[in-house]
């Protein structure tokens, strides 16, 4: 409980200027949707950090720079909420995933989950992809407008498949495509306006996604209960708590549903990030390039690390485009924020995106500038959440080192049999309804390398 009492006194939010009110019902959600950093830096020099916002009819708060998001992530009051908030922009479409949790019970479900993320596991899993990685690779011709996104959605996609439930065998590519749309249509739930089960809806495409997910977990249920295997289905099917307690089917299909989305979602943004500015930038694809060839071409999670500049391209690539942008909380009770009352029930959206492109911690933010993470100059470094891609506190992304393992493998193949380019003057068509990913399909002129690159059968 917060003693407001013993704290000094808050200011109130300040009223929405009458030209910020934006359209009847949608508020600013059209400002959002064209370009959120836009939207952010009005709001920025009109308000400060913690500024209110009207959308999709109701009046939200926007914390803004690294100090309140920071504050508001961490949560040491304990006075804010994931599940509520997450629930009203994504309907109930991953109800109960870990994101969607709160408080002990959140605690305990991450504590299992962890089991899945241990280094022994991460590195076992690395091995593992390898083969998966080089066969879509070969599929990867030479083509001019090559659309990178879909191919490296299908593949991030079969990766977690087989990661996290041990593959898929029952299911045909066809009802795999069918599974892929049906994440797309819950992730996409979040743009919905009319928020009914209507046939042509956002809302019912998600509802029917939502079934269609929840039959295909619940058909391979039966043979994880019966058997143990390594991967995460197996392992939430098997756990027991001290007391003995199992989680039921529902509990497992929630969190497999929202697992899956999280882990192949963010990933396909980010390598297609990475394709687009080393399409770019030629000298750090060469350079990148360099450092996979010295490597041998399937190497373990340890080496995969190692690779320095690949690593510089990715978080610079996290910095310019994060692929969640945002994440919200509701307070559950009043609340000081940065000197803010923010009061009970409201909605807060916490913008890591903004914190990346503030000239007050990075240099020339707008450019592509791996070496700024370099250790020479660790722009990261200006603030502890001036680069938080992967959010902060309890609810940090859990996926993290298995991410950086999958997109670091999923290039360094990339690299070694192929080379790309992009248009210097390109810009990517982002869609910003929900999670950002490029309009376009991110085209690329890709080339295959003659080389022999795969690793042994
Ligand atoms: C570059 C890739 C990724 C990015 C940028 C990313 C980003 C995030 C962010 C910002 C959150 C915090 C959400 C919040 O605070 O409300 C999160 C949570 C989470 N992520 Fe990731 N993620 C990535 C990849 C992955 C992968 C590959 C997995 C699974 C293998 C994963 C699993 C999760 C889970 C389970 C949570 C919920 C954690 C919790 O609530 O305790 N993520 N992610």
């Amino acid at each position: 409980m917060v003693d407001h009492a013993a704290m000094p006194r808050a200011r109130e939010l300040p009223p929405i200027h009458r030209g910020d009110r934006g359209l009847p019902v949608l508020g600013r959600a059209l400002d959002y949707a064209r370009d959120p950093m836009v939207m952010f830096e009005r709001q920025w020099s009109s308000y400060g950090e913690i500024t209110p916002i009207r959308m999709i009819g109701r009046t939200w708060v926007v914390a803004l720079g690294p100090d309140a998001c920071e504050e508001i992530l961490l949560n040491r009051q304990k006075a804010f909420a994931n599940g509520p908030a997450w629930t009203y922009v994504v309907g109930p479409f991953f109800r109960r995933g870990l994101m969607f949790l709160d408080a002990d019970e959140h605690l305990l479900h991450r504590r299992i989950m962890q089991q899945a993320f241990t280094r022994r596991r991460l590195e076992a899993y690395t091995t593992a992809m390898h083969p998966a990685i080089e066969d879509a690779l070969e599929t990867w011709g030479d083509a001019t407008g090559f659309t990178a996104y879909p191919a490296l959605k299908q593949l991030t996609l079969s990766i977690a498949t087989d990661t996290f439930m041990g593959g898929a065998p029952d299911t045909s590519p066809a009802e795999m495509d069918r599974i892929n749309r049906a994440f797309i249509d819950c992730v996409q739930s979040a743009a919905g306006i009319v928020r009914l089960n209507l046939p042509f809806t956002r809302w019912g495409r998600a509802t029917r996604g939502r079934r269609r997910l929840e039959r295909f977990f619940r058909h391979y249920l039966p043979s994880r209960r019966a058997n143990r295997t390594d991967d995460l289905f197996s392992v939430l099917c098997h756990i027991e708590s001290e007391d003995g307690e199992r989680f039921g089917d529902d509990d497992v299909v929630n969190h497999m549903i929202f697992l899956l989305m999280a882990a192949h979602d963010t990933s396909t943004s980010t390598l297609s990030t990475m394709l687009q500015y080393l399409g770019q930038h030629p000298d750090w694809q060469q350079r990148c390039r360099d450092e996979s060839l010295a490597l041998g071409p399937r190497p373990t999670l340890a080496e995969l690390e190692g690779l320095e500049s690949l690593d510089l391209v990715m978080k610079e690539c996290l910095r310019l485009r994060a692929p969640v942008p945002v994440v919200v909380r509701r307070a559950t009770t009043d609340v000081d924020v940065r000197g803010i009352r923010i009061p009970a029930g409201t909605d807060v959206v916490v913008t890591p995106q903004f914190s990346h492109v503030m000239d007050t911690y990075w240099t020339h933010p707008e450019r592509f500038d791996p070496d700024r993470f370099g250790p020479d100059r660790r722009e990261d470094r200006a603030h502890h959440y001036a680069w938080e891609p992967f959010g902060g506190g309890v609810h940090k992304c859990l996926g993290m080192h298995f991410a950086g393992g999958e997109v670091k493998a999923v290039m360094h193949h990339l690299l070694r049999g192929h080379e790309w380019s992009v248009d210097p003057g390109y810009v990517a068509p982002i869609n910003n309804h929900s999670l950002p990913f490029p309009n376009d399909g991110q085209p690329i002129d890709l080339r295959r390398r003659r080389q022999a690159v795969r690793g042994p059968r």
